[in-house]
């Protein structure tokens, strides 16, 4: 019997076809992909491969690809938009991770190496046209070291599988290809077997670690597929190949079957060739072989102090210390010794400033000193890391200085951190926070700290790289380049920095705080990095703006990665990690501002802190709506926020909030026109008394006794100009209230009676929300040191409100390099003063 087709069917059929067509003519125009690719991508819609994924694809073609992220299963990318290429790549990867169970343990096919490279091609052609990433299940780094590892051939390898308690004796063959965050490549055993490798974050000189012909180990291998649906050895944690050059003593007869046995005197000349033609990491790998060829004496030396010198160029350095103290004869009876041993000081003093241990650097300098007291070089440093111990204990620094100096080239900063004024402790329900060690004031520093990593935008093409993440099946961009910059300095940096940075949070805690060193490297956790990334990673904003910065147009303080309302999933342009500034937790109601110079985060105090109290600052806007804030904490930090204002919030009605909108934009918009319509005396009464009516009913919107001692966020705007107007019009005490009731609003009480003790004493905090409010602030305080400075008597007291001006532009800014704007404010308000308003 003919099988009869559903009318359903049909319809399914119909538009299969129709979006089949469209593809096709989308993708031509578009993307202009070859008519055969186009083809491919119809046929399988066409046949029904992506049958489910047929609505997706409709709604990408109404360009509504959001629409079709939270079909996905995964939720929603508010900026990030994948194209149609991407979405069906995207959606490969998930059939892919779906059915990874089904072929765990399957038999590899054997490849011979031609294929394997044509395959290669493929893949690199598809990654150049998407730069997309997928980010695999986590799994853990090779903790366990090569000697114990069983090896076994390509052969052996099954699908899905992590080979654990195995490792792979391989070689590369053709090129290594660098794309976006990965190296392809691929590789042959001793029987001529031939696979695919994928190697993410790797070193900067894989390609001369891993020369073609020569053998290296991959410990626990994992082979899965790859972009192209082909098998592929995925290596997501670099610390898992293991060179050559690197292998421990007990395996190094391996190394020297594969080289011809050369004297160390002979590693070292070829070390020195490389040095001077400076690569650095042929030289290093000569040198080592030097000393593993038995270099002593004089020779051992003088190799080991090339060596620190390479490991210095290199950035290794905790190697570079080790390197420059091997070198030290400590033989002061040899003037050419003793000339050598400075050198190997200023080495290790250079490699403990870069490490920035300053008093370690600072104990080799003075050895230095004491063989060469009057060393140019070792003078300098000195000089240098005694600043930097100054900056640490009594936060000497010259931001003003620091940020003149930034620029394209140079937008990282020479600084010590400053933390002594704060303390690690429990937060309730929060995991770890930071605590004021001592009572702080407003505009104080309560830390200063320099990124461990900051990567800039014009520095990188990755700073941000497509990712798909099978975990939250989230596609979303990530700085790649701050990720693989992070793993990457992880491997050379002291072990009590690593355990640090891996104690910070993330949802997939990976090896913990444990710090591994196997095989000579310091193991780390790729995925581990990517979830402390996404939990604590800040934007910085690019160092030419900031030095733009006058007047009131401040330095922003960005919020952290993935935090900024308009730009919800989009990855900032400059990001970092701090160790230590992570550790401030989140509240609408914060006590505390940052701003970055370069890649340095600044911490000041908005309100007095006492002693003991949590040091707090705002994630995200509290200018938001409670909504939106709390679906970006939950979404991107996994928390929802229980300030006092979270609660006042979320117990209106959403009838209020909605009043209250309406309201806000009308009164934005007239606090606006209000200063322009001053000089036209027909329309003057009129907008001035619709700004108090506006102004009526905005305030009407909150509920007194909901808001006791809360911010109301919006009145701002409207109240500024009020007061403009009032103190225009020579109404002081108008002006005087609604400067006060401004100031209520913002969660301050500001004290406009009598000048006296210091200028911050003439406000106290109810439970501000400032962060952004700072800017209106002093155009307020502006205001009111016009008003003041009109009557006679109250001269000392407008300074102080100048003064208070001044403290808080600081608390934001950190240089008072656009101070002069608050004069210039009074000025123009002076020039508005001679309108005739009467
Ligand atoms: C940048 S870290 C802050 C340091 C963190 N508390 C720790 O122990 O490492 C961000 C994480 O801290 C926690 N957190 C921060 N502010 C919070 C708040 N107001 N309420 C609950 N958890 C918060 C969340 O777990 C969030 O993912």
């Amino acid at each position: 019997m003919p099988s009869r087709v559903s009318p359903e069917r049909e319809g399914l059929d119909a538009q299969r076809q129709e979006v089949a067509h469209a593809l096709a003519g989308y993708l031509q125009k578009k993307k202009r992909k070859p008519a055969s690719e186009i083809q491919i991508y119809a046929d399988r819609i066409r046949s029904g491969e992506h049958d489910d994924f047929m609505r997706q694809i409709s709604f990408a073609l109404q360009d509504q690809s959001r629409l079709i992220m939270a079909d996905l299963g995964g939720e929603p990318a508010e900026a990030q938009s994948p194209g149609i290429t991407t979405l069906l790549l995207m959606h490969d990867a998930n059939v892919q991770h779906k059915s990874a169970p089904s072929r765990q343990g399957q038999q590899r096919a054997r490849q011979d190496p031609q294929t394997v490279l044509a395959s290669l091609d493929q893949m690199v052609a598809s990654q150049k046209e998407e730069s997309f990433v997928t980010i695999p299940e986590p799994y853990l780094p090779c903790t366990a070291s090569l000697e114990s590892l069983e090896v076994i051939k390509l052969s052996h390898l099954t699908t899905e599988t992590h080979h654990r308690g195995k490792s792979l004796f391989i070689e590369r063959i053709g090129p290594l290809i660098e794309t976006s965050i990965l190296t392809l490549g691929a590789v042959k055993d001793v029987d001529g077997d031939a696979e695919a490798i994928e190697i993410y974050h790797a070193d900067p000189h894989l390609a001369d670690m891993l020369p073609p012909s020569t053998l290296f180990f991959l410990k626990e291998p994992f082979l899965t597929l790859g972009i192209n649906g082909k098998s592929v050895i995925r290596v997501d944690h670099p610390t898992d190949v293991v060179d050559i050059d690197s292998l421990p003593k007990s395996l190094s007869s391996i190394a020297s079957d594969q080289s011809a046995t050369l004297t160390a005197l002979e590693w070292k000349e070829i070390g020195n060739g490389y040095f001077t033609k400076q690569e650095y990491f042929k030289a290093g790998q000569a040198y080592q072989s030097a000393l593993k060829a038995g270099a002593e004496d004089r020779l051992r030396l003088d190799v080991s102090r090339n060596l620190a010198r390479v490991e210095l160029a290199l950035g290794k350095y905790e190697a570079a210390r080790m390197s420059a103290i091997a070198a030290v004869s400590n033989d002061g009876s040899d003037p050419n010794l003793k000339a050598l041993d400075v050198k190997a000081y200023f080495r290790a003093a250079s490699a403990s400033y870069q490490l920035r241990d300053w008093e370690q650097c600072e104990a080799d300098l003075q050895k230095l000193l004491v063989l060469s007291p009057n060393d140019d070089d070792g003078v300098r440093l000195l000089g240098r890391v005694q600043a930097r111990l100054s900056e640490q204990e009594t936060e000497s620094y010259d931001f003003l200085q620091l940020v003149k100096r930034l620029s394209r080239q140079q937008p990282r900063v020479d600084i010590a951190d400053f933390t002594k004024r704060t303390l690690i402790g429990s937060s309730k329900g929060r995991g770890r926070g930071l605590y004021a060690a001592e009572d702080i004031k407003l505009g104080e520093l309560i830390l200063v700290e320099k990124a461990f990593v900051a990567t800039f935008e014009w520095e990188s093409t990755t700073s941000s790289t497509k990712v798909y993440d099978v975990r939250p099946k989230k596609f979303d961009g990530f700085p790649a380049a701050l990720w693989q910059g992070i793993v990457q300095k992880m491997q050379h940096t002291a072990p009590q920095t690593v355990a640090e940075i891996s104690r910070l949070t993330g949802r997939y805690s990976g090896l913990g705080s444990k710090t591994l060193r196997v095989d000579g490297s310091q193991v780390v956790d790729a995925f581990q990095i990517h979830d402390i990334i996404a939990a604590n990673a800040f934007a910085i904003p690019s160092p030419a703006k900031t030095q733009k910065t006058e007047a009131f147009g401040v330095m922003k303080t960005i919020l952290p990665a993935g935090a900024d309302s308009a730009k919800a999933m989009n990855v900032p342009d400059n990001c970092a990690l701090f160790q230590y500034a992570s550790l401030v937790n989140h509240s609408c109601l914060p006590n505390a501002t940052r701003m970055f110079i370069g890649d340095a985060m600044v911490l000041r105090a908005t309100k007095g802190i006492a002693k003991g109290e949590e040091i707090l600052h705002a994630y995200v806007l509290p200018s938001l709506g409670v909504t939106q804030r709390q679906m970006r904490t939950e979404a991107v930090w996994g928390f929802r926020c229980d300030c006092k204002l979270c609660e006042a919030d979320t117990k209106e009605s959403e009838e209020v909030r909605e009043r209250r909108a309406a309201a806000e934009e009308e009164a934005g918009r007239l606090a606006n026109d209000i200063v322009t319509h001053l000089a036209d005396a027909a329309q003057r009464s009129n907008i001035i008394r619709q700004a108090e009516r506006l102004y009526a009913r905005l305030k009407g919107t909150f509920d007194p006794a909901l808001y006791e001692g809360l911010p109301r966020g919006g009145t701002t705007p409207i109240q500024a100009a009020l007061a403009q107007v009032y103190c225009l019009r020579g109404e002081q005490s108008r002006c005087k209230t609604m400067i006060v009731e401004a100031f209520d609003c913002l969660g301050w009480t500001l004290s406009l009676h009598k000048a006296g003790g210091e200028a911050r004493d003439l406000l106290s905090s109810k439970a501000s929300y400032q962060t952004r409010a700072c800017e209106e602030m002093v155009g307020l305080l502006g205001t009111a040191c016009r008003m003041l400075r009109e009557n006679k008597k109250d001269r000392k007291l407008a300074e102080q409100v100048r003064e208070l001006a001044r403290t808080i532009y600081i608390a934001l800014n950190s240089v008072d390099n656009g101070i002069g704007g608050i004069d210039a404010e009074l000025d123009s308000s002076r020039k508005m003063a001679s309108l005739p308003l009467r």
